[in-house]
């Protein structure tokens, strides 16, 4: 068993791998062996966990979900521990395993009951082994009442007592990570602070990752049951560990500015041309990407030449049509908004390395004459990262937001499929994909940067690295990491603004 500290990579299976995991583990191994040792781990973190629990209090579904708990509970009560079941299940609609796993608690002693038991502390451990991977839609008819599963699941919630939750959080689906219709904590339950802890079983699933993924799992566990020889080949990977270094891994000692690559930033709208002033986002990104490492980075604003100074000494002011497209990596679109529209088919066709963001995926969605000349850059092997956030996605897939974060991932791979680059979504556990790559989820990064411009230093620091040399899924995975872990090292004392984090990477 290992605790996943989310910085190391990891291979992430889809349910479906994981099932066909489950089978080849299981055909090779003695009835109900596996189920056996899913309750033993689960067990054994529970002891872990809560050492001086007076109660266990085990809520368990209908399904084999249920049986782990049941088989947990037998475990929990033969080490001495006060144990109560709660099993709204009938062995006589049981599947094989949890059948035998209610036939373990039964015969080793361990007490039914219809709720918790009363006076449950903060000592005390709740464990949810209500719903895993066999989550279905509401419509599929489940054995167990909704209402019962949710009343259960509340008590589990809302109890002071340490929760452990048995391979998911009963509700999330593995895949997406977005709960089921109905499952969604409510305010009250968001709000308890019960110790939350969760023990993915076999296999590290995608939907722990992203969307509300990372919130409902809290701490995570992972046990693979001595099963890891029958993984089958990973759905997606969690970025970690040492990403690639592009400005150690190609600097001489003789390096120079023009080493590290020229970043062009287009973008940053004027105030006269509708009344809104955005040069700000063009400027945090070219921080970004100095910052960043790049080499020299250039800054051409949309704002009929307003603006006569950079606010730092190291940026260079150019015209667009001043740009040595052959030379540069563009980052186009930060603040740029209905100005970026005229610059995007000279960016398009040029730029010899892009990221394209915000305003310019807005022109590309509501375009096809663009939309063809960014699917003609792949045609002409011009390297580009796409970044957007969930609504600038949903315009570019003709679909809505809700519709992307119902699946991350899939919306992602389609974004890449349909533009031939890679694609960053962004949001909690942004997604990176490349057409013929597996897909990346990256664990790091939290609330804070939910504030204005961390976007557009993020479109900075990817053009840093593309500009470096770095292929696009490396550099929108090394980006994207970096990003989100200077947020997670920030200091508890000062306030996150996009201007500093920019000056914090590196
Ligand atoms: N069979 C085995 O050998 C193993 C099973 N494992 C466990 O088994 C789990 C998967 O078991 P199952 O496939 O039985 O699935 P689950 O136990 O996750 O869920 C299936 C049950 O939940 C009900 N249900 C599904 N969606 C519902 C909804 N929306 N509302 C109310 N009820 C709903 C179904 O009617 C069914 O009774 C894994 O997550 C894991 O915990 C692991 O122990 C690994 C080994
Ligand atoms: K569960």
């Amino acid at each position: 068993m290992e605790r996943i500290n989310f910085d190391q990579a990891q291979a992430l299976h889809s349910v479906a791998a994981t099932r066909a995991m489950e089978a080849a583990a299981a055909s090779s191994l003695p009835a109900h062996a596996l189920m056996q040792r899913a309750g033993a781990a689960c067990a054994r973190l529970a002891l872990a966990l809560a050492p001086h629990a007076r109660h266990v209090w085990i809520a368990c579904g209908s399904g084999n979900n249920g049986g782990d708990g049941l088989e947990a509970a037998a475990w929990l009560h033969q080490a001495g521990k006060n144990v109560s079941v709660t099993w709204p299940g009938a062995p006589e609609t049981a599947p094989p395993d949890a059948h035998a796993a209610w036939q373990r608690a039964v015969a080793a002693g361990v007490v039914f009951a219809p709720g918790p038991p009363p006076g449950l502390g903060p000592h005390d451990l709740c464990i949810d082994a209500l719903l895993g991977i066999g989550l279905r839609s509401q419509a599929d008819a489940p054995r167990m009442p909704p209402t019962a599963l949710h009343a259960l699941l509340r008590q589990l919630r809302t109890s002071p007592a340490t929760l452990l939750a048995v391979d998911l959080p009963s509700g999330l689906d593995a895949d997406t990570g977005q709960y089921a219709a109905g499952f969604a904590p409510d305010a009250e339950e968001a709000a308890a602070s019960t110790a939350r802890h969760t023990l993915s079983l076999l296999t590290l699933k995608p939907g722990l990752f992203t969307a509300q993924g990372r919130d409902a799992c809290a701490s995570l566990w992972h046990d693979d049951l001595q099963c890891g020889a029958f993984a089958p080949a990973a759905t997606a990977e969690l970025s970690g560990g040492r990403q690639p270094d592009a400005r150690k891994a190609r600097a001489p000692h003789d390096s120079h500015k023009g080493s590290f690559g020229d970043v062009a930033v287009i973008g940053g709208e004027g105030l006269q041309a509708r009344g809104m002033g955005m040069t700000g986002a063009a400027w945090l990104a070219a921080s970004a990407a100095l910052h960043g490492g790049a080499g020299r980075v250039m800054v051409a604003l949309l704002d009929d030449g307003q603006t006569l100074a950079p606010p730092w000494p190291e940026l260079m002011l150019r015209r667009v049509d001043a740009l040595d497209w052959p030379q540069v990596t563009a980052v186009c679109g930060c603040g740029g908004g209905e100005a970026v529209r005229a610059v995007l088919p000279t960016v398009l066709a040029q730029a010899a390395r892009l990221v394209l963001d915000a305003d310019g995926l807005n022109a590309v969605a509501s375009d096809n004459a663009l939309a063809a000349a960014l699917r003609q850059r792949a045609h002409a092997g011009l390297p580009t990262v796409l970044t957007p956030h969930p609504l600038e996605a949903a315009r570019l897939l003709q679909c809505t937001a809700a519709q992307v974060q119902a699946d991350r991932l899939a919306a992602a791979q389609a974004l890449a499929e349909r533009y031939a680059c890679s694609v960053v979504l962004k949001g909690s556990g942004s997604i990176i994909a490349t057409p013929g790559q597996l897909p990346r989820i990256n664990p790091t990064g939290n609330a804070r940067l939910a504030t204005a411009g961390t976007g557009d230093v993020l479109a900075g620091l990817i053009g840093a690295r593309l500009a470096q040399g770095l292929a696009p899924h490396a550099a929108a995975c090394s980006a994207v990491l970096a990003h989100g872990a200077a947020a997670d090292h920030w200091p508890d004392d000062r306030s996150l603004t996009a201007s500093a984090l920019a000056a914090f990477l590196q």
